[in-house]
């Protein structure tokens, strides 16, 4: 496994893998992070489909929302460039429950919390890995996937993070969405989202707003030279080309042997006995 690297990319913050980008400092004053009530919060484990909802969100008519970059990324000037936007703010985030900044606890801030099937998110972060210079070079899936159940992956383990999160999914304030309902069925997802937010939009803007957020279409804006700032993909990443790979359902059959498949199974099954959410993935198995 070619590692060599993983110190000075990543750190490790309360026993949880943080690419360096995200500072220590500012890891350790989330908790100063002032939320507004009006705040929006994406929230995924990483490869979970975040600028898919962004990208939703951002195309919602009239929605007078501004899409930041993650919290939880760069130093501690992050709270003050939060601070001087002054629109509704729709803030990403890959950090589990227990990291969240208690302000937006309080606040009851409202929360979309996107989940996709674990072995389908443990082979696009594969990829993200193996082609992201900003994160230590891999050069097979199984070590990778060794990785991945260890939890031993930018933030921390799949399992954890999931069920830090189920123990809130009946909260008011949270609303969960399955990347597979997603690819099942756009625009009714489009409309628990818009629904949730509660914004109006008519079925033919839901329509529209499931066409420009098709994969190809993403891909395609997010391949253009000249990324308007203000667009969701150049807003969330400074890597969009490394973003849109396949956005494909069960893509992980062409990586998992069937001893890999074996061993992440009765894992699952173990950690995830007591997840409602659990079951969704029973078809995706
Ligand atoms: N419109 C659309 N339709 C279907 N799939 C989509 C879409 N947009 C993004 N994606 C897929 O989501 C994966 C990236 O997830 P994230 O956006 O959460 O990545 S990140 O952690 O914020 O970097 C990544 O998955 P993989 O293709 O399997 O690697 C993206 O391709």
């Amino acid at each position: 496994m070619s590692f060599q690297n993983q110190s000075s990319v990543l750190h490790k913050f309360k026993g949880i893998l943080f690419s360096t980008m995200s500072s220590e400092e500012l890891l350790n004053s989330l908790d100063f992070f002032n939320a507004r009530e009006d705040d929006v919060f994406l929230v995924s484990y990483p490869k979970s489909g975040t600028h898919w909802i962004a990208e939703v969100i951002g195309n919602i008519p009239n929605a007078q929302i501004s899409l930041t970059s993650p919290i939880e990324l760069g130093d501690i000037s992050k709270f003050d460039e939060l601070k001087m936007n002054c629109k509704r703010r729709v803030i990403p985030t890959h950090l589990s429950y227990n990291m969240l900044p208690v302000n937006i606890k309080q606040k009851q801030c409202k929360i979309i919390y996107i989940i996709r099937n674990p072995k389908d998110t443990a082979v696009s972060l594969f990829h993200y890995y193996r082609d992201n210079p900003n994160l230590p070079g891999i050069e097979t899936w199984a070590a990778f996937f060794e990785l991945f159940l260890r939890g031993d992956v930018v933030y921390g383990s799949w399992f954890d993070h999931v069920l830090s999160w189920e123990e809130h999914k009946n909260d008011k304030n949270i609303l969960i969405i399955f990347y597979e309902e997603m690819k099942r069925d756009l625009s009714k997802s489009i409309k628990k989202i818009t629904t949730f937010l509660g914004i109006n939009v008519s079925d033919s803007e839901i329509s529209k707003i499931a066409r420009k957020t098709s994969f190809s279409e993403m891909k395609n804006n997010a391949a253009k030279e000249n990324c308007d700032p203000n667009h969701t993909i150049c807003a969330l990443t400074s890597n969009r080309n490394l973003v849109f790979r396949k956005g494909a359902v069960g893509d992980w059959i062409n990586y998992f042997t069937a001893k890999q498949r074996r061993v992440f199974d009765e894992l699952f099954t173990e950690k995830m006995k007591h997840s409602e959410l659990a079951r969704h993935f029973e078809d995706y198995f």
